[in-house]
């Protein structure tokens, strides 16, 4: 294994030099399985031998390197350069420009599918095809995210973080915010998703009922946890009897929560097929804007262009795994900073109190109250900008291909990953300012000429947390409506702030909070925090 390894990094050494770009040299292949169950673990211990602790292996063969690099790479060796290693060379840009020019040139930077090809649990779906099939896919599937998909989410969201905050105000310190905000997120990906609204619920504390079959939230959320397992061993092999029963339990899951969605959708078949229409949910609207495809294009073409039942699945299946810790470890991040930074909380219940007034939550209304929350949306995207949870990687396939990075014109050969190194772009001093590491959510919010606040756009290319392109997010504002209104439930009038331990100051307990944000968060699956849990938050009224 040493020798093949050995002797694919001298090729591909020999190849990235052609690029004419800084190279940094790592031993170990970035998508190696075994490498990424002990990387974090070996690289620090290596960290910690005097003399050889500091060098390429340690500071970049790892997961989740860029969080801590952030632009710190890009600011020594520019707006390029190229990692080697065994597998394959990687890229990594940060100029906006290019970037821009690799997100327009979609067929020329294609999506590598075989990082993505375990996502087809349920069915094929909009990440794991390309091309042709991906255009009927995100044609249809784009049409269900609207107005009205997001009016649902309004209203879940802000009914969910109404009992949430409830219950975290009810205990001294809240350990379990982020189990907490990936219930509520599970919860309005139910509603919206399926129809099916469930009370929140924390786990703080209580049995978790393990048992899948009983419900269908249960399955999800099992399915959800357990996806990365679900992937690497494969539906077919989680049934055989003889697994322990842990293993058994996430089969159940996958057969309940497939059983689920058959029955909606055979529910959903009978109304369509009565001219009757039933509650509108993103199942329901696919299932609907497939048919209405498939007639357009049968009359047209005489060709069936509609999405087969297993495409369905697997598409109600990307929506709920890319749309559950997105959000919920966004909202846990802007949880922390918020608590670590009282000042910020008073600017956001200035705004919320002048939007809302005496208004009970039950009154808050989506067109009319959600534009007008600019500080709010002002947090969310300055706390993806310094913590962007999904990374994006594209590949030249086995075609070269040229792009102009600066005055400079590279030659990327095939075979190579394209990466947008996203926590350099979103904290380069010449896009963001000299405090580009500070988290201040005041830098998006501008007044325009009648006085009013509005949100900023920050220049083309120097913002892509949702991605940029025909490829781009299509949750985005799904993503946005459920995070602003949680923000608007949890800040109107109430304040949370770290737990003190022992004699500590309030200063620093907030000086704590932001380390453990900072020395703490990693890529797991997404960008998240590691152990929210160490730094107990509490609750309490203005
Ligand atoms: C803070 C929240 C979110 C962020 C930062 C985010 C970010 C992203 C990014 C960067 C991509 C592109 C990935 C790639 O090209 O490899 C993406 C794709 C996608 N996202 Fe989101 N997302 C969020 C929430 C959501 C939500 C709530 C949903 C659905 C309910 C969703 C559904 C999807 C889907 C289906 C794709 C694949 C699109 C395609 O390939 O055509 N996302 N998201």
């Amino acid at each position: 294994w040493a020798t093949y390894s050995a002797a694919c990094l001298l090729i591909n050494y020999r190849s990235a030099r052609k690029l004419g770009l800084p190279i940094r040299v790592l031993p170990i292949s970035h998508g190696n399985p075994f490498w990424m169950i002990v990387d974090r673990k070996v690289t620090s211990l290596c960290r910690c031998i005097p003399f050889v602790g500091d060098n390429n292996f340690t500071r970049y063969n790892w997961r989740g390197w860029e969080v801590e690099d952030k632009c710190r790479s890009h600011l020594e060796m520019g707006d390029a350069y190229v990692q080697v290693t065994p597998g394959r060379n990687w890229l990594y840009l940060c100029s906006s420009e290019s970037l821009l020019e690799v997100f327009r040139r979609r067929s020329d930077f294609s999506r590598p599918l075989e990082l993505y090809e375990l996502l087809r649990i349920f069915g094929s779906n909009l990440a794991t095809v390309d091309g042709e099939k991906w255009k009927k896919q995100r044609k249809i599937t784009a049409s269900c995210f609207n107005e009205s998909t997001s009016e649902v989410v309004w209203t879940e969201s802000i009914t969910l973080a109404t009992d949430m905050l409830k219950f975290w105000s009810s205990k001294e310190a809240v350990s379990s915010t982020a189990d907490d905000v990936r219930t509520l997120s599970l919860h309005v990906l139910s509603k919206a998703g399926f129809g099916k609204s469930f009370k929140f619920q924390s786990q703080d504390g209580q049995s978790v009922d393990t048992n899948p079959a009983l419900n269908y939230k249960e399955s999800l959320k099992i399915v959800l946890d357990n996806c990365v397992l679900i992937m690497a061993l494969g539906t077919k092999f989680l049934s055989r009897p003889w697994l322990p029963t842990k293993l058994q339990n996430v089969h159940q899951a996958c057969v309940a929560f497939q059983r689920h969605m058959t029955s909606v959708y055979e529910e959903e078949k009978r109304a369509h097929a009565k001219g009757l229409s039933s509650d509108r949910n993103l199942l329901s609207s696919l299932i609907r804007a497939s048919n209405e495809e498939a007639r357009a294009s049968s009359v047209s073409t005489g060709s069936s262009g509609g999405l087969t039942e297993s495409e369905i699945y697997g598409n109600m299946f990307v929506f709920n795994f890319a749309g559950h810790d997105t959000t919920a470890h966004t909202l846990m991040f802007a949880i922390a900073f918020l608590a670590a930074n009282p000042e910020i909380q008073t600017w956001l219940s200035e705004e919320l109190r002048a939007v809302f007034a005496n208004r009970a939550a039950d009154e808050w209304d989506y067109h009319r109250d959600y534009p007008r929350l600019v500080r709010c949306h002002a947090v969310l995207m300055e706390t993806v900008r310094l913590y962007t949870p999904v990374p994006v990687a594209k590949w030249t396939e086995t075609s070269t291909q040229a792009l102009q990075v600066g005055n400079k014109s590279v030659i990327i050969p095939p075979n190579t990953m394209v990466i947008p190194s996203y926590a350099a772009l979103h904290t380069h001093p010449r896009y963001w300012g000299e405090d580009s590491l500070e988290w201040r959510p005041a830098r998006w919010v501008a007044k325009s000429t009648d006085g009013k606040e509005e949100l900023k756009s920050p220049p083309r290319g120097t913002f892509m947390a949702w991605s940029e392109g025909d490829r781009s997010c299509p949750g985005k504002k799904f993503s946005q409506v459920e995070f602003v209104a949680t923000m608007a439930v949890l800040f109107k009038d109430w304040r949370v702030s770290p737990q003190l331990f022992g004699k500590e100051r309030d200063t620093d307990a907030r000086r704590r909070l932001l380390r453990l944000i900072e020395t703490d968060s990693a890529q797991v699956l997404l960008l998240q925090m590691l152990h929210p849990e160490r730094a107990p938050l509490c609750w309490s009224k203005i």
